[in-house]
């Protein structure tokens, strides 16, 4: 459904960073991306959620080359691809429901108050609906922006270091989170360094672990 064909990339300043990159992302597959610090792994989730546009090459989301999309095609495309960002941002002024709602409210949707609550419930963050994103703690953050990443049901979640901060416990119970919405459907590809992780997750999901390496990607081999 979204695929890199020959993708190349750098950033204006730089030297290209991502070169001949092809990834075809299938409806329901559970992908990894790893690779060293640097190497370019928040760069192709950005550029998969059309954040970025490729300096050569091609990215085509549902058939259609996403550099040809106009400001709503791209939110309509926002709507399909949920994002986890490394450090998520929230609007420390709104309690934690509405910021994770604020997807449906930008985009002027209605709010369904009782599927707002199965949401926190899932993330166990039920108890904390009305608190203050500042009062939040690590772990509770990044289930916060899983489920604002979720809130619009899209098809595919990618997550970046999604367990950066976070204990091992606190760890697996986002990685159950995100099989879970594998499970349901859903594609995921997620960004990480840490092995421990894809270990965990590959003894439950069928996974592929791709390591980006001198600008390209490369299937990970079978040890992980
Ligand atoms: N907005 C930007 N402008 C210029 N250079 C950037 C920008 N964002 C990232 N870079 C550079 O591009 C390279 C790849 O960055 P990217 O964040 O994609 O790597 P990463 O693999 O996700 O790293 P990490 O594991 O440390 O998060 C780095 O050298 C980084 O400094």
């Amino acid at each position: 459904m979204i695929e890199m064909h020959d993708v190349g990339f750098g950033y204006r300043n730089g030297a290209e960073l991502l070169s001949g990159v092809s990834l075809s992302i299938q409806p329901g597959s559970f992908h990894f991306l790893t690779g060293p610090s640097g190497s370019g792994k928040t760069t192709v989730l950005r550029l998969f959620f059309g954040d970025l546009l490729p300096t050569t090459g091609r990215i085509s989301a549902y058939g259609q080359d996403v550099a040809g999309l106009s400001r709503d095609g791209t939110a309509a495309l926002r709507r399909k691809v949920g994002m986890v960002h490394q450090d998520p941002q929230f609007l420390d002024h709104l309690p934690l429901a509405e910021n994770v709602a604020l997807p449906l409210t930008v985009a002027g949707r209605q709010v369904d108050m009782a599927a707002l609550k199965d949401l926190l419930g899932w993330v166990q963050l039920a108890p904390q609906a009305r608190a203050m994103p500042p009062s939040l703690s690590g772990g509770e953050r990044q289930r916060a922006a899983l489920a604002r990443a979720v809130i619009t049901a899209p098809d595919m979640v990618l997550a970046d270091e999604p367990t950066g901060n976070l204990d091992w416990d606190m760890s697996m119970r986002l990685l159950q989170l995100l099989i879970e919405l594998n499970k349901s459907g859903k594609a995921v590809l997620v960004a990480t360094h840490d092995m421990n992780l894809i270990r965990a997750a590959k003894a439950q999901v069928s996974a592929r672990v791709l390591r980006i390496s001198g600008g390209n990607l490369q299937l990970a081999g079978a040890d992980l």
